[in-house]
């Protein structure tokens, strides 16, 4: 059996605690994820310890946000880190974009539209016009007519973001809660079920595994949901 499309989120306090998770929940996954807070207390060598621990594709998870040259220096300085995703926020516009995508042409880089803490009102207060989903839809469209070839929004914005873009971009959602869970800091959430209904290719989901009691039994539970859904419309993993 295939494993699910969901990339887990390791923001784990320590290297053990990571790699326990990652040991835990890939059989059952595709994907795990390190953020900011692994990679910077460990450093870019983590990357390997993860991947020894896991053995699925590592998403990289730094979203780079500075001037198209210091970010393309950014993205060669992880290239022999061989992540399959890496972020940048589409906010840095297309040079920038379009610098970390020639920088690093082995890996998928994923704009970062609207983090999904943000609230409408949120955007209101930094400057961004709303509504949130036509924000994510012009960043969107800005992103990948700059060479993204993925993209990281909502679970709110994503059908209307797969209209806009068509079909053969990564579309990657965070803010996902199963039913019951609490959203946390997050402010535009849906339901693992939802997201993929409505055409998210990679679910990001971390506090609802990794905190819960079992996170191996909860991602095969949620991998199983993710089954049935895909099986409901017809479509296969
Ligand atoms: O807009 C974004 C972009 C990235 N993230 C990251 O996803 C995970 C979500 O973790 P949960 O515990 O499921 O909330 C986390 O690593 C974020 O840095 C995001 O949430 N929103």
């Amino acid at each position: 059996m295939r494993p699910a499309p969901i990339a887990v989120a390791l923001d784990a306090p320590d290297l053990e605690t990571a790699a326990h998770w990652a040991s835990l929940v890939t059989p059952h996954v595709s994907t795990v994820k390190v953020g900011l807070e692994l990679y910077l207390r460990y450093g870019p060598e983590v990357i390997a310890s993860i991947r020894g621990a896991s053995g699925v594709q590592v998403f990289l998870d730094l979203k780079l946000h500075d001037i198209p040259n210091t970010v393309a220096g950014a993205a060669k300085a992880v290239a022999r880190l061989r992540p399959a995703i890496l972020t940048v926020h589409a906010g840095g516009g297309p040079a920038m974009i379009s610098a970390a995508v020639e920088a690093l042409p082995a890996t998928q880089i994923a704009a970062v539209t609207v983090l999904t803490s943000l609230s409408e009102a949120d955007l209101g207060r930094i400057g961004i016009a709303g509504p949130s989903e036509d924000a994510v839809r012009r960043l969107a469209v800005m992103a990948v007519g700059a060479g993204a070839q993925a993209l990281v929004c909502s679970p709110r914005e994503v059908a209307t973001v797969r209209a806009e873009v068509g079909p053969d971009i990564t579309l990657i959602t965070p803010g996902v809660r199963p039913v019951g869970a609490a959203s946390q800091d997050q402010a535009r959430v849906a339901t693992p079920e939802q997201a993929l209904a409505d055409g998210a290719d990679l679910l990001v989901i971390g506090r609802p595994i990794t905190g819960s009691a079992d996170p191996g039994a909860t991602a095969a539970g949620i991998a199983a949901a993710l089954r049935r859904t895909l099986a409901d419309s017809g479509r296969a993993l």
